[in-house]
């Protein structure tokens, strides 16, 4: 499992996380609630290495990930889906998927089939530009982008975010099969309560910068969530 232990995060003299401490476990599904701004990115840009944490510890099963660059930890199994997407809007949508082959060994360098039956859509636009696509669309190809290096960890900022409520579904339908079938674990971070409810097994809620609550999802506390969710 991941284990967060701890961290605080600074952008120069600002502090984004103070003593933020989770694990997210294999086969499990954890989803970090909170509105704008609090340090739900923060906390996935240390996880994948993107910034640097200026206190405390990170280190998935027995490794420590402290110090190591965000392309070892790729290579360690730790996928991730940035807020915004930022797939390659220049690249075709089977290039964009091909880069995701990038920490694979050689014979691994194929796109699994799943990645068409989880999001069809895909499969039939491979030559379509990245940029053509709709938010929707660019969201699955992102997904699918960290599928192809076969994550055992997938970190996913704000999936929901600005997306139509059929595809909402299809991205949970497919976050629920890869907990289920590959034993993978899953960190989302969200501020839509309903999608993290339904999914979630384990639910942390941030506020400024730390975890004010944390608990199982079948007993999370709605009003208290939603007063967090509230500015
Ligand atoms: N590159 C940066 N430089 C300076 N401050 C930053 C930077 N990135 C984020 N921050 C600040 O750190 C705090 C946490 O931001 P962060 O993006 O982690 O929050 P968030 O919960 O993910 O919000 P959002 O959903 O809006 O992305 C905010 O106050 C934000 O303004």
């Amino acid at each position: 499992m991941l284990t967060v232990d701890n961290i605080n995060l600074h952008y120069g003299a600002a502090q984004a996380l103070r003593g933020v401490s989770l694990t997210a476990e294999m086969g499990k599904i954890t989803c970090v609630l909170g509105r704008n701004g609090v340090g739900k990115s923060s906390l996935l840009r240390a996880i994948t290495g993107q910034h640097p944490v200026s206190a405390g510890r990170i280190s998935f099963g027995d490794a420590s990930l402290d110090g190591m660059a965000p392309y070892a930890r790729a290579k360690k199994g730790i996928g991730y889906v940035p807020q915004g997407r930022e797939i390659f809007p220049l690249l075709t949508v089977q290039e964009n998927l091909e880069s995701g082959f990038a920490p694979l060994d050689r014979k691994d360098r194929f796109i699994p089939d799943e990645i068409f039956s989880l999001f069809p859509v895909l499969g039939s636009m491979l030559t379509r530009r990245g940029g053509d696509l709709s938010g929707g669309q660019q969201q699955q190809l992102a997904i699918g982008r960290a599928m192809v290096m076969r994550p055992r960890i997938l970190s996913l900022d704000e999936p929901t975010e600005g997306i139509q409520p059929s595809i909402i579904k299809d991205i949970g339908r497919a976050i629920r099969y890869l907990r289920d079938s590959t034993g993978m674990a899953i960190l989302l971070v969200e501020q839509y309560l309903d999608f993290c409810r339904e999914l979630a097994d384990q639910v942390y809620i941030m506020d400024r910068g730390e975890i004010v609550h944390q608990g199982l999802a079948e007993t999370l506390d709605t009003a208290e969530a939603r007063r967090h969710l509230t500015v």
